[in-house]
């Protein structure tokens, strides 16, 4: 009996003393988020929710019900001006509408991509996603190698000479869409560009037929998930500890692996072929075999490939402006639709931006969206005008790059034009457009913006 009180004396004492250790560490923590509170609050923002989740459930609140986030963000840099400040925990966001410092911070290698958010690419949810690959590095060394291996297979000459893939996969769509306008049946224009896409970066980059325009492939629903996971993981912090989101993250992870495997396999089969000097595709996977020699290991193509693929799913929306004249269209579209708005710098030492004085340490967050959208940037910004970019008009100054801009720019922007011209120039020969009643110009925000009601068509021949 007096084994058992004394048993139970010392364990209720230790579980006591972990109980008051639990308390004091949270109370520790949360003088330090009252610290960092003190450290910032001289930085306009909108009023915390809480103190301790400070503004992080008005952001998952706005993606849980389907809004774009960063019509938020653009409510508060109006609000409060070109710096915000936005808490989470004991971290500090600061949005940044600052040309000067836009140029400053974006077109210096000084300040690199932060890693609260880029580091969470790494892997989702447990299982590689993006490794430290072109988008995802934060370290310079480790991105600056990468990029030079993989630049030449990106230059505008290079892809010149796979012009014939860019045209032979928009016939694909063109065959389609002359299907569907015969039997007058409507057009899902985005899940049709998506898919093309698509196609076209697998031809291209890996010489693969996935011919998605007529077939479905697990590809595309494996990058969706991929996707929604990122997102989801990106902006709750807590989203893998809840419950009810188990059978969705083992989703990704399924996917995941499966993009892993895949890639794998392709880059391998590719290697082996280019090692035994068979005749292979003139593709982009060649190209960056052979530039990066013997000392490119698998790892870094895979995760630069699974980082084009899933940047692939940025797809412009071509819904209005069609028979403008095309890059002024595709400017103008990416000022109010940019696919990947969003971009982030780890500040590490003091800065004064817009008179506000910043402590080093920070992230700066630059939304080509938002800038997009302020009328202190562009007159009338809700009007889709593409003379704005005329090359007699003043050009905008640091307040537009859905690119990006500096040193960690899109690897991909001339891929992505030259696709846009091909399939664009195309689409305008040979068809009208007329969206069917009900579709709006709402934005889908799946961490990349998309059209929500997914641009249906009714189309006709031009000659018609
Ligand atoms: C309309 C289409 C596209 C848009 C709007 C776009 C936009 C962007 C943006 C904003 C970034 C910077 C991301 C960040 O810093 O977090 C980026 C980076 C990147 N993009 Fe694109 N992109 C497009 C198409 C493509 C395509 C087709 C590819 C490849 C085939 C591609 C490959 C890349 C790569 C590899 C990076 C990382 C570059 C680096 O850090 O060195 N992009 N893109």
């Amino acid at each position: 009996m007096g084994a058992f009180y004394l048993f139970s004396y010392w364990f209720g004492f230790a579980i006591l003393c972990i109980l008051l250790l639990i308390a004091s560490a949270f109370l520790g923590y949360c003088l330090y988020v009252k610290y960092i509170h003190l450290k910032y609050d001289h930085i306009p923002g909108p009023p915390r929710d809480s103190f301790l989740f400070g503004h992080a459930p008005t952001m998952i609140e706005e993606t849980r019900s389907g809004r774009n986030l960063h019509d938020k963000f653009l409510q508060w840099s109006e609000m409060y001006g070109p710096v915000y400040r936005i808490n989470s925990l004991h971290m500090v966001i600061i949005g940044v509408t600052c040309p000067e410092a836009t140029k400053e911070i974006l077109m210096s290698p000084k300040y690199p991509k932060d890693k609260l958010l880029y580091a969470r690419l790494f892997n989702l949810f447990g299982v590689r996603f993006l490794g430290s690959g072109l988008v995802s590095a934060t370290n310079h060394e480790q991105w600056y190698k990468q990029r030079r291996i993989m630049d030449p297979a990106f230059s505008t000459l290079y892809l010149r000479g796979l012009m014939g893939t860019f045209n032979e996969r928009a016939e694909n769509l063109m065959d389609e869409l002359t299907k569907l306008a015969d039997s007058k049946k409507e057009a899902k224009m985005h899940q049709l560009l998506s898919r093309v896409t698509l196609d076209v970066i697998t031809k291209v980059a890996f010489g693969m037929d996935l011919d998605l325009v007529n077939n479905d492939s697990p590809f595309l629903k494996a990058i969706e998930t991929c996707l929604k996971g990122m997102v989801a993981n990106l902006r709750d912090l807590f989203f893998q500890y809840k419950q009810k989101n188990r059978p969705f993250i083992k989703e990704v992870r399924e996917a995941c692996q499966f993009l892993r495997t895949t890639g794998e396999d392709w880059i391998s089969k590719r290697r082996t072929a280019v090692q035994n000097g068979e005749d292979v595709p003139k593709d982009i996977l060649t190209q960056i075999i052979k530039s990066a020699g013997q000392g490119c290991d698998t790892n870094t193509i895979l995760q630069n490939c699974n980082t084009a693929l899933v940047i692939l799913q940025f797809l412009v929306s071509v819904t209005r402006g069609l028979r403008l004249f095309f890059l002024l269209v595709l400017k103008e579209t990416l000022r109010l639709y940019p696919s990947a708005p969003g971009l982030s710098r780890e500040v590490s030492s003091d800065i004064t931006i817009a008179g506000y004085d910043i402590p080093g340490g920070t992230i700066q967050m630059f939304d080509t969206y938002v800038n997009g959208r302020m009328d202190k940037f562009f007159k009338d910004p809700l009007t889709f005008d593409p003379d704005r970019f005329h090359p007699d008009a003043t050009k905008p100054y640091y307040c537009y790059f859905p690119f990006a801009l500096g040193a960690r720019s899109c690897l991909g922007q001339k891929f992505a034009q030259m696709e846009a011209k091909v399939v664009m120039a195309k689409l305008l020969q040979r068809f009208d457009f007329s969206l069917v009643p009900g579709q709006s110009f709402d934005i889908l925000d799946t961490g990349t913006l998309r059209p929500k009601s997914g641009v249906v068509c009714n189309i006709k021949h031009r000659d018609q």
